[in-house]
């Protein structure tokens, strides 16, 4: 059997990346426009190769991302277009390119990877655990929303997909900075993941809107992009992709707008967060379905300590975690946490120590796990009573989770 070797495609192999990637994912070979931003989000991926001789027989994407934590960001590879030729299927190609990956972040000093899945049992065995979550919401709109609390009456502006980088950057940037688990975006990440003009997977929606709220001259308090669809009998339906707002009256405003758009008999609002206010401050509970929660951003610890260390803490704590990791033998062993109160002039009130010790341990976590409830989404305890985490030290998990909490539940918008 010949050798599968795996290094770095080749600009001259993007073609050939592009039509692996068709034939597994069962598309049209697309062409024109398509086929080029294709190219063009490859071209400024980190791409690993599964060759056999000259043959290329699988494909690993991985975006350079920053991804908000608590407090903070740190680097991450976005996985994506990953594809094994079916021929080559289920020989070990997947664990040799994701092996890889590993061994390129290690190098470089990126601490975490991230995907979404395309099918639920593929990625636990690589240390990839669902790390935030999300709700689809559908509102009938057969009767003005009902509201509990007054909506912010600035007036609303439609404003082009081109210029709304621009405008929105800020109140994007902002709504990041609240919550884990979102990636910084520039201008290529707007133009092609968010403001794209046809929607990669509904052919039939329209081209992006986005409308902001506030005066000609501020700064927009909060925005909605959403795109809309019609049916052959004239009924249309409006998918908002993102709806952000620096407060619940600005919230109230824009979900009032989706809501009251002529012709739409449902707003369908994919990947909220699980705390989004509109579930409290609708008066009319019977309007807004909460139709499916699912598991959004997979995370991967690819440096336990860095990660550990990388992310602010909420509370003091002083655990020794003792972690597995069959994927990253460098990751196993045991961590003492040290979260204490810091005097320090400028200081954020609570400062992290990660070190390597051999005490014995309170906690026994594999790194799935840690990724669960690393952006603060899974509270430890819950783990150990599903079995999946030891608890050595009683009221341990507790700490852990009093110290891991965040304010707002981490959530992801961007799905690359
Ligand atoms: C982030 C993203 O891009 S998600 C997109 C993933 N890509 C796709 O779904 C495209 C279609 N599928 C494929 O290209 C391939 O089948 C892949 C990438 C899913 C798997 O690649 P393979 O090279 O066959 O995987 P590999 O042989 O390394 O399998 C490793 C392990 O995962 C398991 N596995 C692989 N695919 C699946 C699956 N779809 N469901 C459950 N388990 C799976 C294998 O059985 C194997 O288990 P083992 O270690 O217990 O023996």
């Amino acid at each position: 059997m010949t050798v599968v070797e795996y290094r770095t495609i080749p600009e001259a192999h993007l073609d050939r990346a592009l039509d692996l990637h068709y034939l597994v994912f069962l598309e049209k070979d697309a062409e024109g426009e398509l086929r080029k931003l294709h190219q063009e989000i490859l071209e400024r991926c980190d791409l690993v190769g599964a060759y056999e001789g000259e043959q290329l027989v699988g494909l690993l994407a991985a975006h350079p991302l920053m991804l908000s934590v608590p407090g903070g960001e740190l680097r991450c590879a976005g996985v994506t277009f990953v594809s094994v030729a079916p021929t080559h299927r289920r020989r070990g190609v997947l664990s040799g390119m994701i092996g890889e990956l590993m061994e390129r972040c290690t190098a470089r000093g990126v601490p975490l990877a991230a995907l979404w899945v395309s099918e639920a049992g593929i990625y636990g065995r690589f240390g990839f655990e669902p790390a935030t979550r999300s709700y689809t919401v559908e509102i009938d709109t057969d009767r003005p929303l009902a509201l509990r609390i007054d909506p912010d009456e600035r007036p609303l502006r439609l404003v082009s997909p081109d210029e709304a980088p621009e405008l929105v950057g800020a109140a994007h940037g902002a709504a990041r900075a609240g919550r884990a688990g979102r990636v910084a975006r520039d201008d290529f990440w707007w133009r092609t993941q968010i403001l794209r003009p046809e929607d990669e997977e509904d052919d039939d929606l329209s081209p992006p809107r986005v409308v902001v709220l506030g005066e000609a001259d501020e700064p927009p308090a909060g925005y909605v992009i959403y795109r809309t669809q019609s049916d052959d009998e004239g009924r249309g339906k409006l998918h908002i992709g993102e709806l952000e707002a620096e407060s619940p009256a600005v919230a109230a405003a824009l979900w009032r707008y989706v809501t009251s758009v002529d012709l739409v008999d449902q707003v369908r609002a994919w990947g909220r967060p699980l705390d989004d206010p509109l579930l409290r401050f609708s008066a009319d509970r019977d309007q807004i379905g909460v139709v499916q929660e699912f598991p959004a951003l997979w995370l991967r610890l690819v440096d336990v300590p860095g990660a550990l260390a990388g992310r602010a803490w909420s509370a003091p704590v002083d655990v020794v975690l003792e972690v597995t990791d069959s994927g990253v033998a460098r990751n196993a062993g045991r961590y003492r946490l040290v979260v204490a109160p810091d005097a320090s002039p400028g200081g954020t009130g609570l400062s992290a120590r990660v070190e390597r010790t051999d005490a014995a341990p309170d906690l026994t976590f594999d790194v799935r796990e840690l990724a669960a409830c690393y952006l603060g989404d899974l509270d430890p305890a819950e783990l150990v009573r599903a079995g999946l985490v030891t608890e050595h030290t009683a009221g341990a998990a507790a700490a852990l989770g009093a110290a891991s909490r965040t304010e707002l539940l981490p959530h992801t918008t961007d799905e690359f």
